[in-house]
């Protein structure tokens, strides 16, 4: 079938409107999962890649500072587009692509490296919230918000404060990754596979984070019933050098390639998957614990075994934890709560 020469050379005549019989234009702009990634650095692109492979944007937005790097990103993963379910993805830094987002993901902020002052990254990164939380939330009053950039559990009290978001629509990714790198690594030393083995790290993202060696199961057998002193220092085993290597995997991994992003994106697109299919699957993300009864009452994000779905935190999971687990939760608490102090005059 070839169009007359005469009608191509009219101008209401193209190809496009010869071969559709409605124009892209006329479509109406009827259902769309959209979601934002803000930051589209090593992390940023890992969990959009992640969400893509899962097929849960119908639309992805990548808002930076840098707007060619978000471009640029944009346009990379759009050439594959047609095997990922044919998404839109568009880089920008303009926020109003935020519009109706559906989660939005925050990763801004500067890339931790081992050599970095801790207090020096709160800072750099809270002036950054300042500026960025109030711009998505503008466009995106009703979104759930996913928390990444270090540190995390701060960081998300941070965002809850500034968005003005019920705390459960304010998630902080958390333990989420340590607990599966500890799934991980006992899985290995097992020599079974990860999905094979429940295990949970809760409280902070860092140093006083604490294993769950009590719940430490294959198909429902604690391996504390065949070692009871697993992952104490009697343990004949050395089990407790696992939650070492856990703590020890960012700088590990940032020293060996200079970044770290993949388990993240994995991890992160979970927790996307779970509030976009409202999935309500149990993971440890960082989540707000006033009145709480494991958070000693303080104010503060920390993380513990939660049930995501479509609102964000639908609840907590009441964990018997033993004495010594209960104290380390409570240290554990209170350390991010003597960190987050500095901070809390800047937040009012
Ligand atoms: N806890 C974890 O396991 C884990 C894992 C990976 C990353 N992270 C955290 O995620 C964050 C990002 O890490 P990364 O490796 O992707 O860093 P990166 O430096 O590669 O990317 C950060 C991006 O943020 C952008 N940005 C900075 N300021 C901005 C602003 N004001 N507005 C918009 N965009 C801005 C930068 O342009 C950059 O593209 C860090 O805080 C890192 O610690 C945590």
């Amino acid at each position: 079938m070839s169009v007359p020469k005469k009608k191509l050379l009219d101008t209401a005549w193209n190809t496009t409107t010869f071969l559709l019989t409605k124009q892209p234009e006329d479509f109406v702009d009827g259902h769309r999962v959209k979601i934002v990634i803000v930051g589209s650095g090593y992390t940023g692109v890992a969990i959009g890649i992640a969400i893509l492979f899962k097929r849960l944007a119908s639309e992805l937005v990548f808002i930076d500072v840098n707007e060619e790097l978000a471009k640029a990103e944009a346009e990379d993963i759009s050439h594959g587009a047609a095997f990922l379910g044919n998404p839109k993805i568009i880089g920008t830094k303009d926020y109003s692509l935020a519009r109706d987002a559906t989660v939005c993901v925050i990763t801004i902020g500067d890339r931790s490296t081992n050599e970095q002052d801790p207090s020096t990254l709160l800072e750099q990164n809270l002036n950054i919230f300042k500026d960025v939380i109030p711009k998505v939330c503008k466009y995106a009053p009703n979104s759930i918000l996913l928390i990444v950039t270090a540190p995390v559990d701060i960081l998300s009290y941070a965002a809850m404060k500034l968005s003005g978001f019920p705390p459960h629509r304010v998630v902080g990714l958390g333990t989420f990754l340590d607990s599966c790198r500890f799934q991980y690594f006992i899985a290995q030393k097992l020599g079974i596979s990860a999905s094979s083995v429940q295990a949970s790290v809760i409280c902070e993202n860092g140093p006083t984070s604490v294993p769950i060696w009590s719940a430490v199961t294959v198909m429902g057998i604690k391996l504390k019933d065949i070692n009871k002193d697993i992952g104490t220092k009697a343990d004949p085993e050395s089990w407790g050098e696992l939650h070492a290597k856990v703590i020890d995997c960012d700088n590990d991994l940032i020293s060996r390639k200079g970044y770290r992003c993949w388990g993240m994106g994995i991890c992160a697109a979970e927790v996307v998957d779970a509030i976009v299919r409202n999935t309500c699957i149990c993971v440890t993300v960082s989540t707000y614990l006033k009145g709480c009864r494991h958070g000693l009452e303080k104010d503060v994000y920390m993380s513990l075994p939660c049930i995501v779905g479509r609102n964000g935190i639908e609840t907590l999971l009441r964990h018997p934890y033993t004495p010594e687990e209960q104290e380390l939760t409570e240290t554990s608490c209170r350390t991010i709560f003597e960190t987050q102090k500095s901070i809390l005059n800047s937040l009012e």
